[in-house]
């Protein structure tokens, strides 16, 4: 018999031992197991059953935080879709992980956001990634944060210019916002100006009361992957969140065709520029370098590729910057006399600079460095990060086995009694002192550490130094404030507060 006919022949009943072998395993897996604590792992579902009613309230950070603390800094954990991993919350661990060679980036949560982000920095791996991450690296040099510091400026200025205007044409001479909403739309236009030199007008459609159709569709896209963690696979296609479904081909067809009109643009500037990049060397934004990489034909660039970069980094570059500029505010609401210490050292080091910030001088302002700081330690938005061990390993005197995922659980990382006094309180002044290695990883580390992170640094705080310094934040009561984890942590109806100008 040919040997297609011999596999086709058998491979029902190889499929059928797979599975019993896969169902026997699970059911014995308990008993065999003399690994890490965690959660009790059910037969073929693992922790599901446990975790169900936080998934269903896209809260599966809660179960987290819940079984770390528990379990202490390593517990094995095993939920139905998303397989096993082994969850850290050791700072020398966590750095281990994060720097080592031993650990590579796991392709699991890969997989719930491929057909959107495939081409990504953030997605690639291996050859791919070192290639993109060498010739993407120079557009974050300290040439490119002085013009994010400028465009910070410009930004900044604008939403309170905005704001000004809306509290002076109000009866009560004070207004109620979404911040979330605003936030989305001020680093939309960062990144669009910092990194791409494009103008996406977001703040302005939002004060027009106009919705912005690009951020529209990124907000859709974290919807969908957050469907993702919580229905099986199998369901996908039922849930319309399958990448083969019409309402998800069709918002990345429209997804595809604000990138291509971005890259379009500059392709014609390109042209009339007689087919030179409209910068050069350090000066050449971060499209200028896809660009320049696929037609000069040394280091190539797949359209793909160049479409898979610019999808990523408006989405990397808006939301984990709104995000925790959405927190920020949450705390300083929830604690103004908090509020009210760093306004006035906002007015203070404002007035001293004579309101000349700069990249250098910025730091200056440290009890806002501890405020951004505590709000990412108690808040990180990238809640975990997942890596694959090459092979076996030892690990807080455990043998974890190759290929097993690895996941530093940065939250419960952050709240770690071991590191943290009072891990629960937010307390700016602890950034006093340096906290101890490896316990503080907002940004990641190691080699796939944020490229973006010293630019987001300076955005965050810009921001918040020229909206502290013009108004006053009061808390807005009728709203239910609830957390939730989509591909990043945030806020789930965003965040509504009430604006009041300052008196100087
Ligand atoms: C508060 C703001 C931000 C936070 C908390 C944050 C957090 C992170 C974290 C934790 C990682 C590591 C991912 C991993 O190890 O797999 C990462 C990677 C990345 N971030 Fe950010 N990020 C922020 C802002 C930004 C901005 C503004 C940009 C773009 C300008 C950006 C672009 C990226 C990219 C492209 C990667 C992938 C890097 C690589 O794999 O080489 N991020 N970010």
């Amino acid at each position: 018999m040919p040997l297609i006919d011999t596999i086709q022949a058998h491979a029902p009943t190889a499929l059928a031992a797979a599975a019993a072998a896969t169902v026997a395993y699970s059911f014995l897996e308990p008993l065999l197991d003399n690994g890490p604590p965690g959660p009790y792992l059910w037969p073929v579902v693992g922790a599901l059953p446990q975790a169900t009613s936080y998934l269903r309230r896209s809260a599966i950070h809660e179960f987290f935080d819940m079984v770390m603390k528990q379990y202490g800094p390593i517990a094995k954990v095993r939920l139905a879709n998303l397989g096993t991993a082994y969850m850290i919350s050791d700072a020398e661990l966590a750095r281990r992980i994060l720097t080592s060679p031993e650990f590579v980036r796991s392709k699991l949560i890969l997989g719930l956001t491929h057909d959107f982000f495939d081409n990504a920095l953030f997605s690639l791996t291996g050859e791919r990634w070192r290639v993109h991450r060498k010739m993407l690296q120079p557009a974050f040099g300290p040439l490119h944060l002085r013009h994010a510091t400028a465009v910070s400026e410009v930004v900044s200025k604008e939403l309170a210019d905005a704001w000004s205007e809306m509290i002076d044409a109000s009866t009560d001479k004070e207004i109620v916002v979404d911040s979330f909403e605003f936030f989305k739309a001020l680093t939309f236009d960062f990144i669009g100006k910092a990194a791409f030199t494009h103008e996406f007008g977001a703040i302005q459609s939002i004060v027009r009361g106009e919705a912005n159709q690009g951020l529209k569709d990124y907000d859709e896209v974290t919807f969908v992957i957050q469907r993702r963690f919580r229905v099986q696979r199998f369901l996908w296609g039922f849930a319309n969140i399958d990448p083969s479904s019409p309402a998800v081909l069709d918002l990345r067809g429209r997804i595809q065709g604000e990138v291509k009109n971005v890259v379009l643009e500059r392709r014609k500037q390109m042209a009339e520029n007689g087919g030179k990049p409209l910068r050069s060397g350090a000066e050449m934004d971060l499209l200028d370098r896809l660009l320049i990489s696929s037609s000069d034909g040394t280091d190539v660039f797949s359209e793909d590729e160049i479409a898979g970069e610019v999808t990523g980094f408006f989405f990397a570059g808006h939301d984990t910057t709104s995000n925790t500029l959405t927190l920020a505010l949450y705390v300083l609401v929830k604690h103004p006399e908090i509020q009210e210490k760093l306004a006035q050292e906002i007015d203070r080091v404002y007035e001293e600079l004579k309101g000349n910030i700069t990249t250098e001088n910025m730091y200056q302002f440290r009890y806002l460095d501890g405020v951004v700081k505590e709000t990412q330690r108690l808040y990180p938005i990238v809640s975990a990060l997942t890596r694959q061990v090459t092979a076996p390993v030892e690990a807080l005197g455990y043998r974890i086995p190759a290929g097993s995922r690895m996941t530093v659980h940065i939250r419960s990382l952050h709240r770690n009694p071991a590191y943290w006094d009072r891990p629960d309180d937010f307390i700016p002044e602890r950034w006093e002192k340096p906290p101890v290695p490896g316990s503080f990883v907002p940004f990641g580390d190691g080699q796939h550490n944020c490229i973006g992170q010293k630019m987001a640094q300076i955005e965050m705080r810009f921001v918040l130094i020229h909206l502290l310094r013009r108004f006053r934040f009061e808390e807005y009561a009728n709203q239910k404030v609830e957390f939730i984890s989509r591909l990043t942590f945030g806020l789930k109806n965003g965040f509504k507060v009430r604006v009041l100008k300052r008196e100087h």
